[in-house]
């Protein structure tokens, strides 16, 4: 974000220091605001969200809880967390600006100020603000899941019904459409919040790896074990073990996770020891539901155990409007990262991303948009701007479809050739095609 479209407000008791201070900024910014009485902050702060406010720390007011600046300071970021406070500290005071910066304050000026470190230090706060425009579907404390379809909304009510209960919750969802995220909003909306969120890829994991990583060990306990490792179990203790791609695990490892879940306890290796641990388990996967009731590859009693909940992340295709949404979103993000726009889009732009199937989902999004701002010429994007990876792009579900059937016919010939010990007339007529339209087909799958 820019000086000139930032909103300040200035709450001083001092009437000179709210004019110095208009008169400086007013030129600078989009607006300024000024406030003699901290007491109707809560009026303003609730009526208009400014970006920056600059607070006296040095009011000669009532309230009575030490001092009346840092009272203030904790209203402001109750009210508005996401707006900047910048203190005006006296000399002397500068054990109580520092304080204030431990209780959230971003900055302070000391009386009597240089214009230019105020000017200074407004522009640095606002600078690292995102540039309005895009909605961003604040929930879920600090993760942001940008959305606005019925689809998204159905996820953000089931998130936040399910995070304050202790539940196991299952994400199911294609690659790249979120499950991360939805994982730590979980987390971030749970009782165990200030306590670790705590993330193993099982699914990258060698059954060895998979031991010593969750369970952890004792020096010794194998040839490289130096000395004792805690496992993520024990280091997601009192908060959140998320397990990615929990579909991709063996038997045996189900087998492992299952006794520690229905006992509440690990044992590192090399240790007789038994461990008592808290954790809430979210755990997800881009298999379907179908495939992981397949029994011969996933213990039916591990899925009860792990899915008390589940949540299914919709495809990026199935998102209606979210597409511009959350374009819009990525195209701020990637204009401010590179220093870049800001960029306006074109319908053929916007056209163009909608008619896409987006097999990798808002990941893939993130990069054609990452991609086109890092090209981009000129402000304005047009349909040219855009390029999809050749590595996003799999076959679509038609393709699938068709190579499947080609797959079932071509081992179906073999197998009646087979069956007739290379005799072409029998099995065409087994096959109930004529000598002719089997050779074709030969040829075809180069038989
Ligand atoms: N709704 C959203 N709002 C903002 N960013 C999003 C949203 N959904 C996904 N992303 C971004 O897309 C990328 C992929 O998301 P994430 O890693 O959560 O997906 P995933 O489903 O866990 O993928 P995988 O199955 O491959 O692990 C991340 O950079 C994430 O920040």
């Amino acid at each position: 974000m820019q000086l000139k479209d930032a909103k300040i407000l200035v709450i001083d008791d001092d009437p000179d220091v709210l004019i110095a201070l208009r008169l400086l900024l007013k030129s600078h910014v989009a607006e300024i605001a000024v406030e003699k009485k901290p007491s109707n902050l809560s009026a303003i702060i609730s009526a208009k969200k400014f970006d920056v406010v600059i607070l006296d720390m040095n009011f000669n007011g009532l309230v009575n809880t030490g001092n009346e600046g840092i009272f203030w300071l904790n209203k402001i970021k109750e009210l508005s967390p996401e707006t900047d406070v910048i203190l005006i500290t006296a000399y002397g005071d500068i054990e109580l600006a520092i304080r204030s910066l431990k209780e959230g304050a971003s900055d302070f000026i000391i009386k009597p100020w240089q214009n230019e470190k105020v000017i200074e230090s407004v522009t640095e706060m606002v600078r690292k603000k995102k540039k309005p425009g895009a909605q961003i579907k604040q929930k879920a404390g600090d993760t942001r899941i940008v959305g606005e379809s019925e689809e998204i909304k159905n996820v953000f009510a089931k998130i936040e019904k399910v995070a304050p209960t202790d539940a196991n919750i299952l994400i199911l969802g294609e690659n790249g459409t979120g499950k991360d995220l939805v994982a730590r909003a979980i987390h971030d909306n749970s009782r165990r919040k200030n306590k670790p969120f705590v993330k193993v890829d099982v699914g990258a994991l060698t059954s060895t790896l998979f031991e010593s990583e969750l369970f952890g060990y004792k020096k010794g306990a194998f040839t490289d074990a130096r000395e004792d490792r805690k496992g993520r179990f024990e280091a997601a203790n009192g908060g959140t073990l998320f397990l990615d791609e929990i579909g991709n695990i063996s038997l045996r490892q189900q087998a492992r996770l299952l006794t520690v879940l229905q006992n509440r306890t690990i044992t590192p290796l090399g240790s007789n020891e038994l461990v008592p641990i808290d954790i809430r388990l979210v755990c997800a996967t881009n298999l379907k539901i179908s495939e992981l009731s397949d029994e011969s590859k996933f213990r039916k009693d591990l899925i009860y155990r792990i899915n008390t909940v589940d949540i299914l992340m919709p495809p990026l295709r199935a998102r209606g409007t979210d597409i511009t949404l959350l374009t819009r979103y990525f195209l701020d993000l990637y204009a401010e990262k590179y220093g870049k726009g800001p960029f306006k889009t074109e319908k053929s732009f916007l056209e163009k991303l909608k008619k896409h199937p987006f097999p990798g989902n808002v990941r893939e999004l993130q990069y054609v948009v990452e991609r086109a701002v890092i090209m981009a010429e000129k402000s304005v994007l047009k349909d040219q701007d855009l390029s999809f990876s050749a590595i996003e792009s799999v076959p679509d579900q038609q393709e699938m479809d068709d190579l499947r059937l080609e797959t079932v016919e071509k081992n179906t010939i073999l197998k009646v050739i087979d069956k007739n010990k290379g005799n072409i007339s029998k099995s065409a007529k087994e096959l109930g095609i004529t000598r002719a339209a089997l050779y074709r087909r030969l040829d075809k799958y180069d038989l």
